[in-house]
């Protein structure tokens, strides 16, 4: 599996998640917003955690108007994977490649905790390595994680089964105690909580790896 991790200034988990990506066994290719083009072969684009222009204007939404946004939305067009922690999922919502918008935390805190979260759907690369209902321990630190969309998506996402996480104690005041979404063609996941913060022992916790372990074999030749 070849993966690209992009970072934009501010970014501040891409390496952790290029480290969870090699944990697996994936090939990792680090991508600066600036350049135009994924490198030849991407499986699976990683945009991750962090405060990516400092969160001017809304988390997310400049970093979703940089040049790398037109070659991850021709990647995800073309039937691309593409996963989304914390700060990515607020840019793939301001991409559009994900429905909805993530507000300020209902209690106006940032927010830095161990959460539990239950798995919604193992009908996804992402969340292959899990059961169906499991309910696995990940890390939060955000200040704007509170999901939200309108009626009619809320009811999509959810009978379409692509509500991947729901938070078990909602941490946030997301709508449906919403964790994590799929896109429409389930290869775009876009999560709040950091399963890369989650993946070996010294984390405290290895509930993590099994959404990357999940995303190789995926990948692995049939
Ligand atoms: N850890 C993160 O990615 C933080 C996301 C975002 N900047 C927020 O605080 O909401």
């Amino acid at each position: 599996m070849k993966a690209a991790v992009i970072t934009f200034p501010g970014s501040n988990c891409d390496r952790d998640l290029a480290v969870a990506f090699e944990g697996v066994g994936a090939q990792v290719t680090r991508v600066w917003h600036k350049d135009t083009a994924l490198p030849a072969g991407t499986d699976i684009v990683g945009i991750p955690g962090g405060f990516s222009f400092g969160d001017y204007l809304r988390c997310g939404a400049i970093a979703a108007r940089s040049p790398i946004a037109r070659a991850i939305t021709d990647f995800a067009s073309g039937g691309g994977h593409v996963l989304g922690i914390c700060n990515g999922f607020q840019v793939l919502v301001e991409m559009g490649l994900l429905p909805g918008a993530l507000l300020r935390n209902a209690n106006l805190k940032y927010i830095c905790k161990p959460v539990t979260l239950r798995v919604e759907t193992a009908g996804s690369g992402f969340t292959a390595g899990y059961a169906p209902g499991a309910q696995i321990t990940v890390p939060i630190a955000h200040h704007d994680g509170n999901y939200t969309a309108d009626p009619e998506t809320l009811a999509r996402l959810q009978g379409d089964g692509r509500v991947a996480f729901r938070y078990v104690d909602n941490p946030n005041g997301s709508a449906a105690d919403i964790a994590g979404i799929l896109s429409e063609n389930r290869r775009v996941l876009g999560m709040m909580p950091h399963p890369e913060r989650a993946f070996s022992a010294v984390h405290g916790g290895t509930d993590g790896r099994a959404m990357f372990e999940g995303l190789i074999s995926a990948f692995a030749p049939a």
